[in-house]
């Protein structure tokens, strides 16, 4: 495994093996913000299941975090995540300094409109800005044929499905499984900020996701307004959480439903999502549906 911290030697080991492998070579490009686990494991699986050349990289992206966020304070550990990406098998880690990122005053931002507005863009204004700056910017530098990212921040998928599509970028966005616990807390990076009682009242999020969705496979009848209200009743049942959002909208566009129409006459998919505090952490997660399908399973 090559660890590389400048862009220019990453180019040149990227060509080197573009030249070798005669151009018949698929390079897979897996960004994260570093502090590993199981769901980062998951995408280089995946990456080496769809691609032959696998890139990680991390970087805590600093033009994502608004003020008064936890950019300064955001978990790191080098050494644990280098072991986690070489028993992963991966062949390149690319690991820049802010200044390789942004050396001079950065005058380019890439703003996606619309599907940004919502969820995690309302409560952080700018953050989707600075991910697809960033992510622009790696697979300018990488160019990858297939980028990965966890459905956990399914927002981010489809905002960056859109740019690539916008901008005609040859790549490839994968979208992976959201990887839990065992009891069901979606893995994170910022988990290891809860104290022990947060992290069991942080059960909420996936148990109330679960049960609505058990309700919608049971009655298919239901309006975006009833589920919304019910995972709203669920997570207030825990003193700790304190609600961000609470969401029921198409995806990937992302767009709010009328509340004249009853959930399983929704032919696409939806996404229900929720942002919840417990304390100074903030924890997303999420459920993608098919109401059509969901109903069927009754
Ligand atoms: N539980 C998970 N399952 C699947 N993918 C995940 C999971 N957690 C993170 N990822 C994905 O890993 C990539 C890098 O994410 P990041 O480094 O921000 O980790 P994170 O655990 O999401 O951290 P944070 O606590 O900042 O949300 C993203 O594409 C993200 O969606
Ligand atoms: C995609 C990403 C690595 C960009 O900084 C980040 O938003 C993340 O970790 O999900
Ligand atoms: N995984 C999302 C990165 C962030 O919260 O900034």
């Amino acid at each position: 495994m090559k660890v590389i911290r400048n862009i220019v030697e990453l180019r040149a080991e990227l060509k080197q093996y573009r030249v070798t492998s005669n151009g018949d070579c698929r390079v897979g490009l897996v960004p994260t913000m570093g502090y590993l686990h199981e769901g980062h494991a998951s995408l280089m699986n995946r990456a080496h299941e769809l691609s032959d050349l696998v890139v990680l990289s991390i970087f805590v992206n600093p033009i994502q975090f608004g003020p008064g966020e936890d950019y300064e304070t955001y978990p790191r550990n080098e050494e644990q995540d280098l072991a986690l990406a070489e028993r992963q098998g991966v062949d390149i880690v690319f690991i820049p300094q802010v200044e390789e990122m942004y050396p001079t005053q950065t005058l380019t931002k890439i703003r996606v409109s619309e599907v940004t507005q919502l969820l995690c863009g309302a409560s952080r204004p700018g953050h989707f800005d600075g991910v697809t700056t960033v992510v622009s910017k790696l697979i300018n530098i990488v160019q990858p044929d297939q980028a990965y990212f966890g459905l956990k921040d399914a927002q981010q998928v489809a905002v960056l499905q859109q740019m690539v599509h916008d901008l005609n970028m040859n790549v490839e966005i994968v979208p992976c499984p959201i990887v839990r616990e065992e009891d069901g807390l979606a893995l994170s990076s910022r988990n290891v900020y809860l104290s022990s009682e947060e992290r069991k009242q942080a059960l909420v999020l996936s148990r109330s996701l679960s049960e609505v969705k058990g309700t919608l496979e049971q009655e298919g009848s239901l309006r975006a307004s009833e589920i919304r209200e019910k995972l709203i009743s669920l997570i207030n049942l825990s003193p700790l959480a304190v609600i961000d959002y609470v969401e029921v909208l198409t995806f990937p566009a992302l767009s709010r439903i009328n509340d004249d129409v009853l959930l399983n006459h929704i032919t696409g998919k939806l996404i229900i999502a929720v942002a919840v505090k417990f304390g100074k952490t903030r924890l997303i997660d999420n459920l993608l549906i098919t109401p059509k399908e969901a109903v069927s399973l009754v």
